[in-house]
């Protein structure tokens, strides 16, 4: 069912209708937060939606129509943290569990309430009306656990870390600033090097996240940002062996509080802060060019790897993940056009389909449940890497290149391994490399991409010149040709003169006017 038991507003057809709550398994949920004080101070209380029931609003799009959204759930002003808690993940939490990994994302303009849903207004000291998703899913995991009869062991981690400018940086150990993303067949996408703290219960795992938030904050001065323009992370690995059999299984559920989505040029930024901004801008936009390319229907290029962002959370996207995405908007008319884009976010990420199945995890021994590869096969692969050195590693990575790019953009790109500090890393291993090389190619095809957008772009503004300068040329050939017949009207008439004042000795003035006055040299 679309529409509650209120009275429809004026809606114009069911055409504006949008989004279907049946058609993918990401769930997408609206929130709009209570007015703000600055809100109602500065603009009143206007509000930009129309309440219809807990899933649909009608919202006026950019034409100043009414459109009915649709979403799995919306939250309204009066919304409690524990019924968004209880409808988003807790779904997620359970799968966790069961070894299917999860992601929740708050996605939405600065101050639309991302981190207040996240968090609550403090990740340690809150009442528990108003404890945030964070804690909630901390005390879940651990209540699960704990009660479950089935689970012989299992081991909870916690990573936190912070993506800004294109860096990821390890929130419980600011020393790793910059760390790398990688891929395994046993763990999936996992962030080499970020710190694990083994937590045992809620409150170990309370302490460990409110020292990460600290640490944000830390570097925010540092650095002299806000929070609002970088993207934090929570992860939690989730490891458990059953008594019934010998399978482990590991899930993990990641929670994604994104950098504020409003528009760059709302941001009113200069300099460096714009460069910031543009930045940010562009991993959302990278995330929201995935979302198009997965919802697509065809088998598009999906370019997780142009962020990374989107290839942090490629797994929860296309692959074995549930997830969830929370659109915070603000309820003011003020913000409606930021409101409104976050909504169209929301809808477009409703058509994403995917499939999630339990993974297994390799086990302390380092044994994997499946398709593991022997200590022997990775001690043998591990010599020949050693054997190595860095110098020859570096050729076949560039040789490599140079098979599929020109020569200047192999150079571009060594100049950038070097940088990121990836051909001179001994840790590499075949696969890093062959998956930097992916990046290389990814980044390469969506340049590609973009300048056969920009190509496109320019020949629309070359043609649009064209016929505007086509129709000034009619325009002018046209005046031409009738200053031509104006003159020539011009001639007869002084030569007519001439003939009549030869024989009359004058010309009424009139008559030489109503002569001119079609071809525009005599006013009405
Ligand atoms: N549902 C809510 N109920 C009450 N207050 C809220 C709610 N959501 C947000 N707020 C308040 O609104 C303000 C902005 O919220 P918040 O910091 O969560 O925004 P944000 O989207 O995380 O912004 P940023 O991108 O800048 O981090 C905070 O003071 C917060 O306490």
């Amino acid at each position: 069912m679309l529409l509650g038991p209120q009275p429809v507003p004026t809606v114009k057809s069911p055409s504006t209708l949008v989004g279907s709550t049946q058609m993918s398994n990401v769930t997408v949920c609206v929130r709009f937060r209570p007015l703000s004080h600055k809100e109602r101070k500065t603009n009143g209380d206007k509000i930009c939606f129309k309440r219809l029931d807990s899933e649909s609003f009608v919202f006026k799009d950019e034409r100043e129509e009414d459109v009915i959204f649709s979403f799995d759930r919306v939250f309204y002003e009066d919304a409690e943290q524990s019924d968004v808690y209880n409808f988003l993940a807790v779904p997620i939490v359970a799968d966790a569990i069961s070894g299917i990994n999860g992601t929740i994302i708050t996605y939405g303009q600065t101050g639309a309430g991302k981190t207040y849903s996240m968090e609550g207004p403090s990740i340690l000291h809150c009442n528990n009306q108003k404890t945030g998703l964070v804690q909630r899913v901390v005390d879940e995991l651990f209540q699960s656990l704990q009660s479950s009869e089935s689970m012989a062991t299992w081991n909870v981690k916690l990573s936190m870390v912070e993506i800004y400018l294109e860096k990821v940086r390890d929130l419980l150990d600011l020393s790793k600033d910059n760390l790398q993303i990688k891929e395994s067949k046993t763990q999936g996408i996992y962030i080499s090097g970020a710190t694990e703290v083994s937590i045992m219960n809620s409150s170990d795992a309370l302490e460990c996240l409110s020292e990460g938030i600290a640490n944000r904050a830390v570097g925010e001065t540092q650095m002299n940002l806000a929070s609002s323009r970088s993207h934090c992370l929570y992860i939690f690995s989730v490891q458990q062996g059953s008594t019934s059999d010998e399978r482990v299984r590991g899930g993990k559920i990641i929670l994604v509080d994104l950098a504020g989505s409003e528009k760059v040029e709302k941001t009113g930024a200069e300099g460096r802060v714009l460069d910031e901004a543009k930045t940010i801008n562009k991993s959302l936009s990278v995330l929201g060019n995935v979302i198009n390319a997965l919802t697509a229907g065809k088998q598009n290029h999906v370019p997780y790897r142009d962020s990374k962002l989107t290839r942090i959370l490629q797994d929860a996207l296309g692959g074995n993940s549930r997830a969830a995405l929370l659109c915070c908007c603000s309820p003011s008319a003020s913000n409606a056009p930021e409101s409104l884009s976050t909504i169209r976010f929301g809808t477009r990420t409703k058509l994403i389909k995917i499939s999630p199945k339990s993974s297994p995890v390799e086990t302390d021994s380092g044994k994997a449940a499946s398709k593991s590869t022997s200590p022997e096969v990775d001690s043998v692969k591990k010599h020949i890497l050693d054997s190595y050195d860095q110098n020859d590693m570096r050729d076949r990575i560039l040789n490599k290149l140079r098979l599929s790019l020109k020569e200047e953009d192999v150079d571009l790109l060594e100049e950038l391994f070097v940088q990121e500090g990836i051909i001179f890393d001994p840790d590499y291993s075949v696969p890093d490399i062959d998956s930097a090389c992916q990046d290389a190619v990814s980044q390469e095809i969506s340049l590609l991409t973009q300048a056969v957008e920009e190509l496109k772009e320019a020949v629309e503004e070359l043609t649009d010149e064209n016929e505007r300068l086509r129709g000034e040329l009619e325009l002018a050939q046209e005046a031409a040709a009738q200053a031509q017949r104006a003159a020539v009207a011009v001639a007869v008439a002084a030569a007519a003169t001439r003939a009549d004042g030869a024989l009359f000795g004058f010309v009424p003035a009139a008559a030489i006017s109503s002569l001119l006055r079609p071809f525009g040299f005599v006013p009405d």
